[in-house]
């Protein structure tokens, strides 16, 4: 991947090398062809139960699902909703959803019932899937909704409410034994939406993200590119819940490129391990937490992870030290770092196997456009220049469901302004310095917490750290941390100032003092909740 600088200081990624995706019809026609396609491999193992499936059982499964789901009057561009943890019926409903071209629309399943109702009322579903986890809150959201007309358990039995059906009857019910009609209506894969992901709501309450079939298509194209080992002869392990954006979209694009995906339906120590030593891992999908758990956790030592060959890691800033740590520790050979956002479909940004500057989060991906722009002035920024990043390319969702004033902030001309700053280099290397809406403002400066936050973390008695601007009449915000100490360890808040006071410039000094705690508050992909920080901050000032 080279990338080129066009005029007008736009970086260009190089062109996609195939259209095979996109000359598809439909976003369903092209999955069902590719599990078709892989026959009898092994395509998804549940390292929970040690189940594994084959192509074949995929492509039955959708098949079947998605006749009952026409049967049971789901159209084209209904929406389906999904609320379940990582689990082989996450994945055949959304497949069929796909067939049958419905909008999928997958929920948080830690949200309360107050946010279900709002992922509800965004998107719309007529029918929804639930888990035995999710099952309680969604019955009682959907009771008092007007768009559900009825949910079908995934997991475990049903009740005998009306309208409740259970998967599994579903399934095995000659009543829904019809033939699939997917030849009519014809898609219309650019407007078509395929996906709406919630956005994490780390800075506010979630928007829909709509994604099309055709952002879809685009980025499987993108992923067709030659790697050292193709990717129909990985095995991938993925516990990224499917529900959020990063897990979504590297679940499904890895699944069309046949591999081996191993997943679980959440992170735990032990069996995280011991899947990635049974069935020889040889690719993860990780967070930041998840590699700072690989790089420190003593249990690691136990278990045999010499099969591991690449860790993917995307969704928040991971430090240099924390890399270098894992590639001593078990030896991987490449720790790939990308930067994505749901607004983009996946990932616009990745580290090449070749060496990237510490502190970079890659190159261009193929078939993407970025620029850098002065949030104050609207300059196109050039190398070296901090701005905000935009990008442009086949992944750009359609906007925002039902908030089309947020869309046109989001979407000027088709780019899109992230909302994150950051700048390339002269070798067209990205780097993030932080969010604008997270950057503090003290006397006029601007500070990005993540530069602390990294800082904090290459002391040795840190375990994490978060930092947020401390509400001062007189300085705008002063610079402060939430500390969690390693274990039987002496810090005091003086030692931790002392330390930033040392190794930062002036503006980034603790003026706003330090706060021990047991936990950072974080979003399942590592983002650091900085709203409950705030939250926490108020509290305490109250108190007093
Ligand atoms: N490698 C990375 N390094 C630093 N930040 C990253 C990286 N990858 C992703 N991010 C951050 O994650 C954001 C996108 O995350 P995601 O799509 O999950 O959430 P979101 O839709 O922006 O939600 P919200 O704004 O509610 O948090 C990016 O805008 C960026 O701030
Ligand atoms: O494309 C890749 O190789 C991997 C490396 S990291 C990555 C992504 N990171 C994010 C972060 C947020 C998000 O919404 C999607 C992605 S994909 N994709």
């Amino acid at each position: 991947m080279t990338s080129t600088l066009l005029p007008g200081n736009i970086v260009y990624g190089g062109p996609i090398t195939t259209s095979e995706a996109q000359d598809y019809p439909s976003l369903g026609q092209y999955v069902l062809d590719k599990y078709k396609s892989f026959g009898d491999q092994t395509v998804m193992i549940d390292a929970f139960t040690n189940t594994e499936y084959s192509a074949k059982f995929m492509y039955d499964s959708i098949v079947r699902l998605a006749q009952i789901l026409q049967k049971l009057g789901v159209k084209q561009n209904d929406v389906i909703g999904l609320s379940s943890e990582n689990s082989i019926n996450f994945a055949i409903a959304m497949f069929a959803g796909f067939a049958v071209g419905a909008t999928v629309a997958p929920f948080n399943v830690t949200y309360s019932d107050r946010e279900v109702d709002h992922a509800i009322n965004l998107s719309r579903p007529k029918i929804i899937f639930a888990s035995k986890i999710t099952m309680d809150c969604i019955v009682r959201v959907a009771k008092k909704n007007k768009f559900v007309k009825g949910i079908i358990a995934i997991s475990g039995s049903t009740s005998n409410l009306p309208n409740l059906h259970s998967l599994l009857d579903l399934m095995s019910n000659d009543k829904y034994k019809t033939k699939p009609d997917f030849t009519s209506p014809q898609a219309n894969k650019a407007d078509d939406v395929a996906l709406i992901v919630c956005s994490s709501g780390t800075t506010g309450l979630p928007k829909g993200v709509q994604l099309t079939q055709f952002n879809l298509l685009a980025t499987f194209d993108s992923q067709i590119q030659p790697t050292m080992i193709p990717f129909s002869e990985i095995t991938l392990l993925t516990v990224i819940p499917w529900f959020h954006a990063y897990g979504c979209l590297t679940m499904i694009t890895t699944a069309t490129l046949g591999t081996r995906l191993v997943y679980l339906p959440k992170f735990e120590e032990k069996l995280f391990l011991s899947a990635i030593e049974k069935y020889r891992v040889m690719m993860a999908i990780m967070v930041p937490p998840l590699m700072v758990f690989l790089a420190k956790h003593p249990i690691v030592d136990k278990y045999d992870l010499s099969s591991l060959m690449v860790l993917l890691c995307g969704a928040a800033p991971l430090s240099r030290e924390t890399e270098d740590q894992i590639k001593e520790r078990i030896g991987v050979p490449f720790i790939r770092q990308g930067y994505g956002l749901s607004e983009v479909t996946m990932s616009v940004l990745v580290q090449t196997d070749e060496y990237c500057k510490p502190g970079s989060v890659g190159v261009l991906k193929v078939g993407i456009y970025a620029k850098v722009v002065d949030p104050d002035t609207g300059k196109i920024l050039g190398a070296n220049e901090r701005g905000e990043l935009c990008f442009k390319g086949d992944g750009i969702m359609k906007g925002y469901i039902g908030d089309t004033k947020s869309t046109q902030t989001a979407i000027k001309d088709g780019w899109l302004h992230t909302g994150d700053i950051g700048y390339y280099d002269d070798s067209f290397e990205f780097f993030i310095v932080d969010r604008i809406k997270e950057l503090i403002k003290y006397k006029g400066f601007q500070v990005p917490p993540a530069e602390i936050e990294a800082l904090l973390l290459t002391h040795e008695k840190i375990k994490d750290a978060a930092v947020i601007g401390k509400p001062d009449e007189e300085a705008g915000e002063l610079p402060m941390a939430f500390v969690v100490k390693q274990a039987n360890v002496e810090l005091t808040t003086g030692d931790v100032i002392s330390f930033v006071h040392d190794h930062a410039s002036p503006a980034k000094r603790l003026r706003g003092g330090v706060i021990f705690v047991e936990e950072i508050p974080k979003n399942p992909s590592g983002k650091i909740l900085r709203r409950v920080l705030r939250e926490m901050l108020k509290k305490q000032k109250s108190k007093l």
